[in-house]
């Protein structure tokens, strides 16, 4: 089954989808017509009949014209029912309408935009009226409350009271303008009602003042906190931490004008391969972070898209729990390995990584290609963490870092370190590199980082994770600190 809204260049085919669904069901439409017609045909033929009924039916069956008008009616009534029950004429029609319905967005896909929508609002502070303003100047589209209203009720279902208020006061709003809607005005005061309320007893309880929960209608009270045992409290990073907001609005935190003074720019030659020549760019100094720009061409960005776009599957996360690899909301697109054995591009790039770091790749992983879907994210994580233990035991920790940026990102989708304050933009054709690991093998906690929700635009990016083994001789160059 696909599932559309963790990639957006998975999405942009919903556009082909749209317009190809169209045309079958106008083609299925057109097929049941024809056949309706053919009935109505059948039916008032035989009403014409029943108009006059003979007053002798032996006398007038024995006419053998008129025998023969009955009889070839009503074997043309049999004949055009027939057809419609064995749905020959709408056969093929329907066959390619099904198969057409199979490429449709599924109801996850509906929640799981909503969702996106709700953790884009989390991180860049937009109530129902600022996405739509922002809306206006990006193809006017404007939510009826029918759609406003839906979105109240998927924030509600994932326990985002704050969300599903905003949500249904748009609605109320709307309604109240006059707009038409299926939904009615009493449903959406109900509805809103209630999700006060709950969000009043989220409140509450969270302080666990018995007295104030006493305040509630004990049933009630009773009631939600039954309902309560069910949800999933595991905190939300995003709405908790302020540090990683601020980050994600571009803004670049702890960074002093002395500090400021060694973000420089400058072309050297690699430190594995002097013949190459790079445009380096200081990002950051503690901990260094490196941007190497025109890294890779335009013409090997389409061809590593190229390759990856038939391979993109959701990227998965470890669950802590089971240690198995699932889906979940902290990491929202769909990735791709690439092996230097498929292309000469990607081996090109391999070495060029190798030629940039000083750093052998013979341990390293292949490339990773993601591509982010609406409000795609990757929530605070350590990369050097991400290994299983027998690939750890085999090559080491991931040492270090390229992230290669693939396009630009109009808005949002920045990679942050919340505990340096770095804040680094996508820009397309450029390249960053970071250690996770510290001079001794442990792991940096300054490397922590996140990649923010991606608000407009189509994020892709390609990662080299090189590993802690065979690099004794290699590690490092100057510019990194030791430490
Ligand atoms: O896409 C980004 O900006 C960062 C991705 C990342 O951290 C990862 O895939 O491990
Ligand atoms: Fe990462």
């Amino acid at each position: 089954v696909n599932e559309f809204y963790s990639s957006t260049d998975h999405m942009t085919q919903l556009i082909d989808i749209k317009r190809e669904f169209a045309k079958s069901l106008g083609e299925y439409i057109e097929a049941v017509e024809s056949q309706a017609d053919l009935l109505r045909r059948a039916l008032s033929a035989l009403e014409d009949d029943f108009e006059d009924p003979p007053r002798d039916p032996e006398k007038f069956i024995s006419n053998p014209l008129a025998a023969f008008q009955l009889v070839r009616k009503l074997n043309q009534v049999w004949a055009a029912v027939w057809e419609l029950i064995e749905g020959r004429r709408s056969e093929d029609t329907l066959a390619s309408l099904k198969s057409a319905a199979q490429t449709l967005p599924r109801a996850e896909d509906v929640d799981g935009v909503v969702m996106a929508l709700v953790r884009l609002q989390e991180i860049y502070r937009l109530d129902p009226r600022n996405i739509s303003l922002f809306s206006e100047t990006n193809h006017n589209v404007t939510l009826d409350p029918d759609e406003t209203f839906h979105i109240a009720m998927i924030s509600s279902l994932n326990q985002r009271f704050q969300y599903a208020v905003l949500w249904m006061e748009e609605t109320l709003r709307k309604l109240n303008e006059g707009e038409e809607a299926v939904v009615t005005k009493e449903e959406v005061i109900y509805q809103l009602a209630s999700f006060s309320h709950q969000l009043a007893v989220i409140q509450l309880s969270s302080k666990q003042k018995a007295t104030e929960r006493n305040l509630l209608h004990p049933e009630l009270h009773t009631s939600i906190i039954e309902s309560i045992k069910t949800w999933d409290w595991t905190p939300k990073y995003s709405s908790t931490d302020r540090t990683y907001e601020a980050l994600c609005t571009g803004k670049r935190l702890m960074m002093t004008p002395q500090r400021e003074r060694k973000l420089v720019c400058r072309y050297r030659t690699g430190r594995g391969n002097p013949l190459m020549m790079f445009k380096e760019e200081v990002e950051w100094d503690e901990p260094t972070i490196l941007r190497y720009h025109d890294f890779v061409s335009e013409g090997e960005i389409d061809t590593i898209k190229t390759l990856a776009r038939p391979k993109l599957s959701r990227a998965k996360v470890i669950d802590p729990v089971s240690g198995k690899k699932v889906s979940a909301a902290s990491r929202v697109s769909k990735s791709a390995w690439l092996s230097e054995h498929e292309d000469p591009v990607i081996s090109l790039v391999n070495r060029r990584i190798a030629g940039v770091t000083g750093l052998q790749l013979q341990t390293a992983e292949e490339l990773q290609i993601a591509n982010y879907g609406i409000g795609g994210q990757y929530e605070p994580h350590y990369d050097s963490k991400l290994t299983n233990d027998s690939d750890f035991q085999l090559r080491g920790g991931r040492i270090a870092t390229v992230l290669i940026y693939m396009s630009d990102v109009d808005i949002g989708g920045a990679t942050v370190f919340p505990d340096a304050g770095a804040a680094l933009q996508p820009k397309r054709g450029t390249a960053v590199l970071w250690f996770n690991l510290l001079r001794n093998g442990n792991e940096d906690a300054r490397s922590l980082h996140a990649a923010c929700p991606v608000f407009v635009g189509s994020k892709w990016v390609a990662n080299k994770w090189i590993r802690a083994y065979g690099q004794e001789f290699r590690r490092k160059c100057s510019t990194v600190k030791s430490d």
